[in-house]
């Protein structure tokens, strides 16, 4: 038997799509170590990808697309129940990557009854909550004894959190706060699983004691009857309704009339109320925001997962694809070999590399500073919520954006939902809305970076810590791109920080110049915030470039290294390109450097050709995970067309009632008024 690099390949699949396999340079397996960040992780997604496959009850009884959103939430709330039953045959207990990969496998995307009490219930409780209350409900939570969610947005506010209108109101005679919903527009809006699936939330309400508002404070509240899952009394609660996307998932309303949890229900690890209402303040003002930070810090590398099962599903159903000659002499080509279609698929399959390895950074920060935050050292926590926000914006932003082109580098079928693409694009796209809508979290990097602009207006660039320090250094004149003989990634990775620099320094000039001018700070923020946000992007995107160097610097396997090299060459050069206006405003770049810049990635896209199918493969998706017939494995596209569509519920008649009822009746009565 032929050994081949790309571990996809099996017999009989499509020899077209089998070709693609058999041309690609590098190690498959090795390449997921990479995209994972673990030899052993990568190992342990495919052993439980084996163990699911080979249990029927894990798998969809339908596809999704033929389902109603009762059914889908019936049948992820069979298959949730039974991986929680069978979870320690499947996973390592508490290992939250491998159940992360079992989720999605399993359960899909769509969501389901839990999903919130994994990604912020949890989180909130162990970073929030003191050792006494964890032992009282953090157990339970990862037991599932009780299910819960995190409720923050309202109706009428989600960004502006200081203006929230549900309040906790501390009663010193009693020793509780009453929560309270003075509005329609104070009603809690959108919380994920809160509508029917939740019997308790981390319920984010204005604190006030002797009338004194103390702002956003987290408190753990019941909701339902824990036996008979009834809303508990003073409690209003239900299902906001069909969304775009994400379905499974019953994100819910929530309201509350006077309703009375006890003084300990205050989440008490950082502050504390004392009984006679002695507020005990927490060491960072920001610090009950983790949960959000938590979903920001992991969502970057959930976001170019569901970017890849995009790109996957393109460049595969590219490959069996044929339509059309380059040649006129020869037969028709599959449409990867147009120019075109590699324009619009592999700087998205490059991006998606580069989104992963800043996502696993980013997790790493994450985790230390949890741990430091955990022992009172909350120096890093600015650092954290400007690089989270920051890349939640850009990376969600062009995930939407590569899934769209990926679906339309699919023709026609990619607007079937039996490419799944609609679903993948509905649920990546809430990314750029949930967890700060995008604007705002760039602006709140922006306020990072104004201030780190401040310092090197000063004379104090010193002060600058790690992920701004370029912002202090000097410019070369001109980018040295195509000047010297041997261009590499540091001429490159100069022109994004000169680039990042200026608009950062412009962006603060244009603030601080209306101040000057006498406009009041907040009104000269407005003024400059779409300078300022541009600012934010470009440092995002510099820091996305650097983690994809310091990535490629690390493999050691050549074979990866030059694919990824190869990649790295196609980000940079696509990158620049895409923001040549603000290196050709100043003189940096000149325009026949633009030449060599677009040059090269032509060049590149046609290096990148022959392992394009090995580079999506790589992410190593079932057709379970991806649940697209355009993206199967196998290739096998047509014959699995024909037999969805027959599959389409709209087919198990060959007369609709609808026909019956009306437009025979129709056709009939224009017939007779014809004779
Ligand atoms: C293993 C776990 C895996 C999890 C993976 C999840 C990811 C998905 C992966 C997907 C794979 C496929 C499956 C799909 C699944 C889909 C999942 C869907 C889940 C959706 C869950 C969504 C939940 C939510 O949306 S919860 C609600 C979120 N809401 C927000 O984000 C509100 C945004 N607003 C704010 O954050 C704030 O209001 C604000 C920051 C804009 C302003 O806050 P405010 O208090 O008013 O601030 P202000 O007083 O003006 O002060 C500003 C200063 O405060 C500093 N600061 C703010 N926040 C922080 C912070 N967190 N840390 C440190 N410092 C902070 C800020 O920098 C300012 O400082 P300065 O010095 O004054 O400048
Ligand atoms: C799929 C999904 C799941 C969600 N899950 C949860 C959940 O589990 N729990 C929860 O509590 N919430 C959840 N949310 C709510 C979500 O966090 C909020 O919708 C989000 O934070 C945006 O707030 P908003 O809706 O108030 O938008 P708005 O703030 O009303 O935004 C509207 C527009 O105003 C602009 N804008 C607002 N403020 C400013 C500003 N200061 N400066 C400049 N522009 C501004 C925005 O950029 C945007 O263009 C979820 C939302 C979605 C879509």
């Amino acid at each position: 038997m032929v050994h081949h690099q790309n571990k996809a390949i099996r017999e009989g699949d499509n020899p077209d799509l089998t070709a693609e396999r058999v041309t690609g340079t590098f190690d498959t397996h090795s390449m997921a170590a990479q995209i994972y960040n673990s030899e052993a992780h990568a190992r342990r997604r495919r052993e439980i990808t084996e163990i699911i496959a080979k249990r029927p009850e894990l798998h969809d009884t339908k596809p999704f697309p033929f389902m109603t959103r009762e059914e889908k939430i019936l049948e992820s709330s069979r298959k949730l129940t039974l991986i929680t039953k069978h979870m320690n045959e499947i996973i390592e207990p508490n290992n939250s990557n491998e159940m992360f990969h079992l989720n999605n496998e399993v359960l899909g995307i769509e969501g389901h009854p839990m999903a919130l009490h994994g990604i912020m219930f949890i989180p909130a409780l162990t970073a929030q909550a003191s050792e006494e209350q964890q032992k009282k409900w953090l157990t339970r939570a990862i037991n599932r004894e009780i299910v819960g969610t995190y409720a923050q947005t309202e109706l009428g506010h989600g960004t502006n959190l200081q203006n929230l209108e549900t309040t906790a109101t501390y009663d010193v005679a009693t020793q509780e706060f009453v929560l309270h919903t003075p509005t329609i527009t104070g009603l809690k809006w959108w919380p994920g699983n809160l509508g029917k699936s939740s019997n308790y939330a981390v319920v984010v309400a204005l604190m006030f004691i002797k009338g004194k508002n103390y702002g956003p404070h987290t408190f753990m509240v019941p909701l339902r009857d824990e036996k008979t899952h009834q809303p508990l009394k003073g409690i209003t609660i239900g299902d906001i309704g069909p969304k775009i996307a994400y379905n499974v998932t019953d994100n819910g309303f929530l309201g509350f009339d006077h309703y009375r949890i006890p003084r300990t229900n205050l989440l008490m690890r950082h502050t504390r109320v004392e009984p006679d209402g002695t507020y005990v303040k927490p060491p960072h003002a920001k610090i009950n925001y983790s949960a959000m930070v938590h979903v920001r810090s992991h969502m970057i590398t959930g976001q170019a997962i569901m970017l890849s099962y995009a790109l996957t599903i393109a460049t595969r159903y590219s490959s069996v694809r044929r339509q059309g000659q380059i040649d006129t002499t020869q037969p028709e080509v599959k449409v990867l070999e147009y120019q075109t279609q590699q324009h619009r698929l592999f700087p998205y399959i490059a991006r998606a590399y580069a989104f992963v390895f800043a996502g696993a950074e980013t997790v790493k920060l994450y985790e230390r500073v949890l741990e430091e935050v955990a022992t009172g050292n909350v120096s890093l926590m600015a650092d954290l919520h400007a690089l989270t926000s920051g890349l939640k914006s850009v990376v969600s932003h062009y995930t939407a954006q590569g899934i769209e082109q990926a679906r339309m580098a699919c023709g026609g079928h990619g607007y079937s939902q039996a490419s799944y693409m609609s679903e993948i694009f509905g649920v990546a796209v809430g990314g750029c809305t949930y967890e700060g809508e995008n604007m705002v979290m760039l602006l709140q990097l922006a306020r990072y970076l104004v201030k780190s602009a401040s310092l090197v207006k000063t004379g104090q660039s010193s002060k600058l810590g790690p992920l701004v320090a370029y912002l202090g250094a000097k410019s070369d004149s001109t980018s040295l791109i195509d000047r010297t003989p041997t261009t590499g990634f540091a001429e490159y990775v100069k022109t994004f920080q000169h680039i990042a620099r200026r608009q950062t320094l412009k962006a603060a000039d244009k603030f601080f110049g209306l101040m000057e001018k006498g406009e009041k700070r907040p009104i000269a923020w407005n003024k400059s915030s779409v300078e300022l946000n541009r600012a934010s992007r470009l440092h995002t995107r510099l820091y996305i470039v650097e983690a994809f160097v310091r990535r490629v610097e690390e493999v050691a396997d050549p074979r990866l290294k030059e694919v990824l090299t190869d990649l790295l060459h196609l980000h940079v050069n696509y990158e620049l390109l895409d923001m040549s206006t603000y290196a050709l405003e100043d003189g940096f770049v000149s325009s026949s450097q633009l030449d060599y810049v677009r040059d090269q990635l032509y060049f590149y896209l046609a290096k990148i050709r022959p392992n394009a199918v090995s580079l999506v493969d790589s992410w190593e998706f079932s057709d379970q995970e991806l649940r697209s017939v355009l993206g199967r494995r196998d290739g096998h596209v047509y014959e699995n067309l024909f037999a969805w569509a027959k599959a389409s519920p709209l087919n198990k008649t060959d007369v609709l009632p609808s026909v019956d009822k009306y437009l025979k009746p129709l056709m009939e009565s224009a017939r007779a008024s014809k004779l």
